[in-house]
């Protein structure tokens, strides 16, 4: 490793989180030299030392790739100047730092190599609230100095440090020293790994109980985005040996230990012992408790049934099928009953029958809801009844975990029904959380095609509902849209079954481009992009839905792909670049986060028409919102987003990319949701192969949950 001193001449650049940044340092024999690193940048004038590599970038040539930084205290009393300038106070400017340097003299390199920053208090004339801060800063420089000199002395990347600090304060060091897993906690991208070798530099080893207990953290913290509630015992005691390589019967003594505290939960059933994290295992029994209570006993409502079908047939000149009939029917004879079907069967409209049905009944207190935004506007479009989404229905609690709402058994929605739409996407603690809030008198209908892919998050509860056959339920069969050669629909529905979509026909609505080169499907996408927006008005009407995030043909990097090609750098649009991503006037985002404040959500999908020196400004289909480039990291490239993503939203032309590359992902609900997000076109762009494959294959991700025993009532705790 090598180690260059020198002054900070100019930052060049910094992300938003500070965590990356390039500046070129001018070291002593006056030489220029561009550093990166992995930390926040210097303050141009500071004296630095950097310690790490050269390396030759392909673009930029030779630079020093840092490894570690330390701000070296200054030595002269015109340092020292620079350098207390260099904090950035408030209100501690020129005459201010003349005053301290009056006060300490030469004394002040002490004062500040020692770093001793308690005597600046002492220095007259300074305002109070400018000594705190000045005092506060100083104890942090040295702090940070701390940490970044531990991680490099443990070969660990200090741009953690700042984060590590902000949380831990003046104990940072020790609280590492003492447990070096509580990084994990702090610093969201640092692996389990590198926590761990830290550990075992520090003598914790084999199973040790902080050793243990990150461990467990670490496998409990990813069940949730495997979709699993609980674990198996034995899967768990697997899962732990393998990541800690160590006694496998201490590792059950601690699963025992934590169960008699109280601090995991389990459930025996069929034999097997099955053990949850505290949250996933209130919301699996409690979810399924309120679910059973509504199943106790039905509620008509006071309305002629049959004299309304007549009436709404009538009025809307449609004649209703048997199955939805019959789920009218269940809706205002159960207090809990549930509808599936595919796409066309009818269910908005069922919908919208039901919300006329349950006024004339009386219950003139509904609502329409959905798990996303663009659903929830979908819903309100098709039904003209004002629809939300499950999250602003249940208003959440701000700066919380995900699943705390307001609303809540304590203080319930004030509402006689309840529609929940899409409901293939509810997870098991959006719906515990959701029927904690609803009212014990109230009716519940769920909406939703249990074809879908399964929701992101814990369990698949609408599968669930209708396999316990302990729920009231209607599956519709019946295509009603356009009934007479509706490809689309057709294609979805041999996907759905086991059999190949026709892939020779010449249909305008569904149509296959066989490729078989990876360079050929990039290329053939952007063509067909290219030749769609010609034809489009919207240009948000047109979507690329890949199987995946990641790789050579996943939705990050034909994104990037399409930009280039057709959102090329133009020296009239404004841009910037944020985390490595450059973002254009142009260019289509996605909002992956919910942003309350300016109420835009997850899942919506924008176009960019300004940049300015502090704002992306993006077109969302019913809103233009000015988002802070501090928030850009709620945003995307979206030419191509997952089909993940795409759940609960529609549009009218959807180009899908599907080729032998997407490996394990190709599977046949896959397909059918993002074949089922098009209104009038899919395009997929791949190999027969890769289709075959999907069609065949049923999702055979197992998800550990025992929801619909508790539903059946089979399961004892
Ligand atoms: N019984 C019926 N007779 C004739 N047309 C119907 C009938 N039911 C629904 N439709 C029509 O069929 C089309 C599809 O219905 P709808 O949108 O309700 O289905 P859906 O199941 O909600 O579909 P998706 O999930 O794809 O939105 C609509 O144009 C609707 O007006």
């Amino acid at each position: 490793m090598d180690a260059i001193r020198g002054v900070v001449y100019r930052t060049i650049y910094e992300n938003t989180q500070r965590t990356y940044c390039v500046f070129i340092l001018k070291d002593y024999n006056e030489e220029y030299i561009t550093c990166t690193g992995k930390f926040e940048s210097p303050k141009e004038g500071e004296d630095i030392e950097v310690r790490g590599r050269y390396v030759e970038h392909a673009k930029y040539g030779f630079q020093f790739d840092a490894f570690s930084i330390e701000k070296l205290k200054p030595d002269n009393m015109g340092a020292a100047k620079l350098y207390l300038m260099n904090l950035g106070i408030k209100g501690f400017g020129e005459k201010s730092v003349e005053k301290v340097l009056d006060y300490f003299g030469i004394r002040i390199l002490e004062v500040l190599r020692e770093e001793r920053p308690e005597e600046i208090k002492e220095v007259p004339g300074l305002r109070q609230s400018v000594k705190d801060e000045l005092f506060n800063t100083l104890l942090g420089e040295g702090i940070l100095a701390d940490l970044n000199h531990f991680f490099e002395s443990h070969h660990i990347s200090s741009k953690w440090s700042r984060t590590v600090y902000t949380y831990y304060g003046v104990q940072a060091v020790d609280v590492i020293k003492d447990n070096p897993y509580t990084l994990l906690r702090v610093a969201q991208d640092m692996i389990f790994g590198t926590a761990d070798t830290l550990a075992e530099n520090l003598g914790i080893t084999g199973s040790d109980m902080r050793r243990l207990e990150a461990g467990l953290e670490w496998i409990l913290r990813n069940l949730d985005n495997q979709g699993h509630t609980c674990l198996p015992v034995d899967q768990l005691i697997a899962r732990m040996d393998d990541l800690l390589q160590t006694d496998v019967d201490d590792i059950a003594d601690f699963i025992q230990s934590l169960l008699e505290q109280g601090a995991l939960c389990s459930t025996y059933h069929d034999d097997i012992l099955y053990i949850y994290p505290p949250q996933m295992y209130v919301a699996e029994v409690e979810g399924a408790n309120y679910t059973r209570d509504f199943l106790l006993e039905a509620d008509p409502i006071s309305l002629d049934i049959q004299g309304f079908i007549d009436r709404f047939e009538q009025e809307n000149h449609i004649t209703f099928g048997d199955a939805q009939k019959e789920a009218i029917k269940l809706s205002f004879f159960e207090k809990f009953s549930l509808i599936t079907g595919g796409p066309g069967t009818g269910k908005t409209t069922i919908i919208k029958a039901l919300v006329k049905g349950f006024q004339l009944g009386g219950l003139g207190r509904i609502i329409l809801c959905a798990p996303t935004g663009r659903a929830a506007k979908r819903l309100t479009e098709a039904t003209e009844f004002e629809a939300t989404t499950i999250h602003r229905l249940l208003v959440p609690v701000q700066g919380s975990d995900s699943y705390d709402f307001t609303k809540n058994e304590d203080d319930p929605l004030d509402i006689d029904v309840i529609i929940i739409d899409e409901a293939s996407m509810l997870n098991v603690r959006l719906f515990y959380s959701l029927m904690a809030a609803i009212p014990r008198e109230a009716h519940v209908i769920i909406v939703g095609d249990v074809d879908q892919l399964p929701p992101i998050g814990a369990g698949f509860v609408l599968k669930d509902l209708l396999d316990s056959d302990c729920v009231p339920y209607t599956r519709l069969n019946q295509i009603y849209r356009q009934n007479s050669g509706n490809t689309i629909v057709d294609s979805a529905y041999a996907i759905n079954r086991g059999d190949m979509p026709k892939l020779d026909g010449n249909g305008d609505e569904f149509s296959f481009i066989p490729v078989n080169s990876y360079d050929a499907l990039m290329k053939v996408i952007i063509d067909v992009y290219k030749r769609e927006q010609e034809h489009i008005e919207d240009e948000l009407d047109i979507q690329i839905i890949s199987p995946m995030r990641r790789g050579e043909a996943g939705s990050t990097r034909i994104s990037q792909y399409v930009q280039q090609a057709l959102n090329p750098p133009d020296s009239h649009k404004g841009e910037v670049r944020v985390n490595g991503i450059t973002y254009r006037v142009g260019d289509k985002v996605i909002q992956i986060l919910n942003n309350y404040d300016l109420d835009i959500f997850n899942g919506e999908i924008g176009i960019i028409y300004a940049i300015t020196r502090t704002d992306i400004c993006i077109r969302f289909i019913h809103k233009e919102v000015r988002l802070s480039i501090d928030d850009a990291h709620m945003i995307m490239p979206a030419y191509a987003i997952t089909v993940h993503k795409s759940q609960g939203s529609e549009y009218g032309v959807v180009i899908i990319p599907f080729v032998p590359r997407y490996g394990g992902m190709l599977q046949r609900n896959l397909l059918y949701t993002a074949v089922t997000r098009a209104k009038r076109k899919v395009i997929i762009v791949g190999t027969t192969s890769a289709i075959d494959r999907a069609v065949h294959t049923v999702n055979a991700d197992e998800r550990y949950t025992l929801f619909k025993e508790r539903i059946q009532g089979s399961c004892d705790s």
